[in-house]
């Protein structure tokens, strides 16, 4: 009795002394109070989706603000001016682009030996480097990926023409397609058995979603050792884990290694050639990247190329505006090509409004501060979670004129022009993120999404017919790690 009465004496104590030495410092940023932080950890481990109750608490806290989930300090940025401030200013650039120590990072991705979530470091430059040079989207490489993609296209093009065009499931078609592309990224070769690749990433694509659902994967990090419990999480750790073993043994087995090794191309082959004469690119270093492509390159791109047309379903005078331009610019004959983006504003456009219309990274890839900041008298302690509210930032009606309405012109100026990188508007738009993390594919996907919108409207008209449409309202999707349409059954019919 009297060892606990001196323990809660001692732990009383040091909070007593933890509050008074912590009311001399730079206040934290403003934020909800206890009972509103159980409230929104409550709703964390229930659903996946506080970037839906940021705009209530950017009215009330402002462009930062502080929420305490499990004792810890996650600090949420909320328009691309803080963003870019925090992470990409010479002045906290070098101790803000860590990532935090999650479940998935040290038992999913290989204790952050791959890209998106390892440590800020020279190396970690060095893997960018070279996923950067496997993209190669400038000189020869530009026509490389086009052919690679029209050849991927025209199939897919191929397939739409010969289904029952009165119900299309153009969400599976564009699956399979963006599949196989991203077996031609990994290996530069195009897919012998396209079913074992689509059926082995897409079930690891699925387990990851899973297990990066804030509730699950806020439970696993704080108790990993509740992987070991009989119970859901077990399961869906060993799931999770036999997923990616299956992954691995698809591009990683010794032939497909061999053979990598001999041509050197494709990001695997990049990869492994450079692991020749670097032992720091080791077995784990390798797996992770595996596994940053098969999600971070095709969830993303699925997400905005499904979104994207399921937008065309619901607003056919901006599809036909699109073809009237394709029809300008390109006619219906050529192939679309990378050069066409110069002079199709108002496609870019609308390839732009769909991005921040969807919004669907909502809260980017979170971060971590190395060292103690001070951000415009706030104090964002070392160690803090840095989230970049990128929903916010594409949906605060402070920014965006009605920014519940799909409308590409916000992006044009008075002649229809697209506006310029520079202009106020695009520089408020940051949907790949920014500064040293931000997303190495991000020429990749604007390129390949351009080539498909083309190419597809450039053939097809799409209408609902009498399939039932998603609900367009991102708000209203399943709060995936990229989050995507429900279904996206439709109907067609050949220009
Ligand atoms: C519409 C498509 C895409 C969107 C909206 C998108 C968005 C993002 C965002 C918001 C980040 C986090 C930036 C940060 O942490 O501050 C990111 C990181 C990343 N993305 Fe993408 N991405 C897309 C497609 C792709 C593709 C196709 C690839 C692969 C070729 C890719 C590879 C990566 C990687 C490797 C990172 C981690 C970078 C790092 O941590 O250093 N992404 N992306």
């Amino acid at each position: 009795m009297n060892i606990l009465l001196i323990f809660v004496v001692l732990l009383g104590t040091y909070f007593i002394i933890k509050w008074f030495k912590d009311q001399q410092k730079t206040p934290l940023p403003p934020g909800p109070g206890l009972l509103e932080c159980l409230k929104i950890t409550w709703r964390m481990l229930r659903k996946n989706d506080i970037h839906l109750m940021s705009a209530d608490l950017c009215r009330r806290y402002g462009e930062i603000f502080n929420i305490k989930i499990f004792s810890e300090n996650i600090v949420m940025l909320n328009s691309s001016r803080v963003i870019r401030k925090v992470l990409l200013s010479s002045q906290y650039r070098d101790v803000t682009n860590d990532r935090p120590p999650t479940f998935v990072k040290k038992h999913i991705v290989y204790d952050g030996h791959d890209i998106v979530l390892r440590n800020f470091d020279l190396f970690h430059v060095k893997l960018r480097k070279i996923v950067h040079r496997s993209v190669k989207l400038y000189g020869d490489g530009v026509r490389v990926f086009e052919d690679m993609v029209k050849n991927e296209t025209k199939n897919l093009q191929n397939h739409l023409e010969t289904s029952n065009k009165t119900c299309i499931d153009l969400d599976r078609a564009l699956t399979v397609s963006l599949l196989r592309v991203l077996h031609i990224f990994l290996t530069n070769e195009a897919p012998i058995d396209t079913k074992d690749v689509c059926e082995t990433i897409e079930e690891y694509d699925h387990f990851i979603n899973v297990i990066f659902k804030s509730s699950n994967n806020m439970v696993l990090t704080k108790f990993p050792w509740v992987r070991f419990v009989p119970g859901s999480l077990r399961q869906m750790w060993i799931n999770t884990k036999n997923a990616q073993n299956r992954l691995n043994d698809l591009y990683l087995n010794p032939s497909i290694i061999k053979r990598m090794k001999s041509h050197g191309k494709g990001i695997l082959g990049n990869i492994l050639n450079e692991a020749v004469d670097d032992e720091e690119i080791d077995q784990d270093c390798i797996k992770g990247i595996l596994s940053n492509m098969v999600v971070a390159g095709y969830l993303t791109t699925k997400g905005a190329l499904s979104g994207f047309f399921l937008l065309m379903l619901y607003y056919p005078e901006i599809q036909r505006r699109i073809q009237e331009e394709i029809d300008e610019y390109i006619g219906r004959d050529r192939d679309p090509n990378l050069d066409d983006r110069s002079v199709m504003h108002y496609t870019n456009a609308a390839i732009l409004e769909c991005l921040r219309f969807i919004g669907h990274i909502p809260l980017g890839i979170p971060h971590m501060t190395r060292e103690e900041i001070e951000v415009e008298g706030m104090r964002i302690p070392a160690n803090a979670t840095i989230i970049c509210n990128l929903w916010m930032m594409s949906h605060s009606d402070q920014v965006w004129n009605n920014p519940d309405d799909f409308v590409p012109e916000r992006f044009l100026d008075d002649s229809g022009k697209l506006l310029p990188i520079e202009h106020p508007l695009r520089v408020q738009f940051i949907p790949f993120g920014t500064g040293r993390r931000n997303c190495v594919g991000e020429s990749f996907a604007k390129s390949r999404i351009f080539l498909y919108v083309t190419s597809l409207l450039q053939k097809f008209t799409f209408s609902p017919g009498e399939n039932k449409l998603a609900r367009l309202h991102p708000a209203t999707w399943k709060p995936n790690a990229a989050m995507q349409p429900d279904f996206l059954n439709c109907c067609i019919q050949t220009r």
